[in-house]
């Protein structure tokens, strides 16, 4: 197995190098190197997926090649190592550029082994999950399911690559905590979700860490996809980072708890972390939404479709116990346990590397568990932990060991996603009662103008209404005002007319008057002639002188009278020749003279 022979074969299923195998099929989605950088605006497919996609639930059928690849960490000296073993050559050589370790078997020879990334004792956490992670966790966000796991000796490093939460020190964040990060920083929380169960497989038996009441959770295998489930186990939705660290607490805090119950520091149990990915993006149009109806102005819903993904990382119990059975009793039996699953899984990754036609996957519940990172669909990464100490020669070569076959087992990654009806059921429904209320928006719209129209047409017709009756009186009034003045006018003739008579009489009233007092005065001066005549001595008679006396005052009072009738009769003359003025003056200025002359030249026709 070891020395160069062993590692070309390690090459012999897979694409050489850091090659990824996907690259045919993917390659631009899993080329990229920063996840930030990965947007997909829409939530449509990656630019590789978008190809016609079945309307029912698809497993694509033609996978694409995927060997698990195996990466080997060197843990640095520990305290208790660099005073033990200062004496000690260099056991283990690690040789990066080269992708190669050699371990040494004395001072003149050395086994070397090739794998797909060897990372020394500086190597760091973000280097490591770099190299060992990320590209699955891209895989994951893309669709497919994945798997990093960490196989080692106790005491390796496993915990601190896959668990470490970085607490005060965020550079040192193992894998879990980054991998969630790069997960939550590409998913859309409105569209996708993710959610985590966090187990731990004891003795057989599959514990929730979340829940450690729940201790003995069944998997459960659907007969049709083969897909492997822990119906049982708590899942927590994750929309923050925050909760994520705090939930690996809890578990640690639940592990590291079972633990010390067992009186020991090293973990006796496999933790897994299952991520599960639900990503929505619209497909292509096809029949289905065609189908809707063709003649419609409805938008046609696009199709959605959902990829349901799985992360599964698993930090392994400690392998040497693979080899150390316990003495007796309870520690015999976890001792049996752990070497049961750890062994059947050595025996799955053997029988994979070798073709065999049979791997003894229900042998353990922890190849059951991880049916699909070897030889499924997974895109799968092995972290090997070893220590540099010699004195655990045997666990580091069996630990390489593990890691070259695992280098050989292929996967065949398939693409899972499903047409989403129950989400374009809900667009649907959606979309009807948007119809719905735009319908009966311009409905009511419609109604309202129509409404509107109405009022606005009652109103005008009102208006109408209103300026008729006005114009009717208006008309009404000034007929009646002609009326009125035409009869006044024919009165004030007629009183004209009178009054040109009065005057004309008055005037030959008062010129018989003036006649008469002419003549009076005559008589008055031919009286007074005879008075005097009378006077003169001689003459008399003073009967006849009283008698003209009293004559002559008759006449004066006569005189009297009549001046004070001319005098009425000339104002009488004065104030109807003012009316008279008044009148025509009032016609002028109505505007009616014309209806004035209109009025007096019919007054003269009739
Ligand atoms: N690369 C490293 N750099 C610094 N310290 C490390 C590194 N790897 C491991 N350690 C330290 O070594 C100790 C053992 O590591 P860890 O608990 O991760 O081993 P493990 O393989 O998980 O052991 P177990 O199987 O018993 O759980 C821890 O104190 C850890 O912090």
């Amino acid at each position: 197995m070891a020395s160069s022979s062993s590692s070309n074969n390690a090459f012999r299923n897979g694409s050489s190098g850091n090659q990824r195998p996907l690259k045919p099929l993917n390659a631009s989605n899993l080329k990229s190197s920063s996840f930030k950088s990965r947007v997909h605006p829409s939530h449509a497919p990656p630019p590789s997926f978008r190809r016609s996609y079945p309307s029912t639930f698809s497993a694509s059928d033609d996978g694409v090649p995927g060997r698990v690849r195996v990466a080997v960490r060197l843990r640095p000296r520990n305290q208790e190592e660099l005073a033990a073993d200062a004496d000690f050559a260099e056991y283990v050589e690690l040789q990066p550029e080269l992708k190669r370790l050699k371990l040494r078997k004395n001072n003149w020879d050395a086994d070397t082994y090739e794998f797909d990334d060897v990372l020394t004792e500086f190597a760091s956490q973000k280097r490591v999950y770099e190299a060992v992670a990320k590209p699955v966790v891209e895989s994951v966000l893309d669709g497919y399911n994945g798997t990093v796991m960490a196989y080692g000796q106790t005491g390796t490093g496993k915990t601190f690559t896959l668990g470490h939460l970085g607490d005060g020190d965020t550079s040192s964040r193992g894998i879990m905590v980054r991998a969630m990060e790069d997960i939550l920083a590409e998913i859309s929380l409105e569209t996708d979700s993710v959610s985590v169960s966090y187990l731990q497989l004891y003795m057989e038996a599959v514990q929730d860490l979340l829940v450690p009441a729940n201790d003995n959770i069944s998997i459960v295998e659907d007969p049709k996809t083969g897909d492997v489930s822990v119906p049982g186990a708590t899942v927590a939705e994750i929309r923050d980072q925050q909760s994520i660290v705090e939930l690996l607490r809890l578990g640690e805090a639940h592990r590291i708890a079972a633990n010390t119950k067992l009186n020991t520091e090293s973990s006796r149990s496999h933790a897994i972390l299952m991520v599960q990915v639900k990503r929505s993006f619209t497909g292509q149009e096809d029949a289905l939404s065609s189908e809707i109806d063709n003649s419609s102005h409805l938008v046609k819903p696009s199709k959605p479709i959902v990829r349901k993904s799985k992360l599964v990382l698993v930090d392994l119990a400690g392998s040497e116990r693979v080899h150390k059975s316990g003495s007796e009793g309870h520690m015999l039996e976890e001792a049996k346990s752990i070497n049961l699953s750890l062994s059947s899984l050595g025996k799955c990754i053997n029988a994979l590397a070798e073709n065999s036609s049979h791997v003894p996957i229900r042998d353990s519940k922890l190849t059951r568990l991880l049916k699909d990172s070897f030889g499924g669909s997974a895109r799968t990464s092995l972290i090997v932990t070893i220590g540099p100490s010699p004195r655990h020669r045997g666990e580091t070569s069996s630990t390489i060991l593990f890691g070259q076959r695992a280098m050989k087992v292929e996967n065949m990654l398939r693409i899972k996603e499903e047409f989403d009806y129950k989400s374009l059921s809900r667009k649907l429904e959606i979309q009807v009662d948007k119809l719905i209320a735009e319908n009966e928006r311009q409905k009511k719209a419609f109604d309202n103008e129509v409404e509107r129209m109405n009022q606005e047409a009652q109103n005008h017709i009102a208006e109408v209404e209103r300026n008729f009756a006005e114009a009717l009186e208006k008309e009404r009034l000034s007929k009646g005002m002609i009326v009125m003045i035409s009869s006044k006018i024919i009165a004030m003739e007629r009183s004209w007319a009178l009054v040109s008579e009065e005057v004309s009489d008055l005037r030959k009233l008062l010129q018989n008057e003036i006649q008469l007092r002419k003549a009076a005065e005559d008589e008055v001066n031919k009286l007074k002639e005879q008075y005097e005549q009378f006077m003169q001595p001689g003459a008399g008679g003073d009967t006849e002188i009283i008698r003209l006396h009293k004559i002559l005052e008759d006449e004066a009072y006569k005189k009297r009278k009549l001046e004070e009738e001319v005098a009425i009769l000339q104002s009488q003359l004065l104030q109807l020749t003012f009316e008279a003025d008044q009148a025509k003056k009032y016609l002028e200025r109505s505007g009616s003279a014309k209806w004035f002359q209109w009025c007096r030249f019919s007054h003269v026709a009739n």
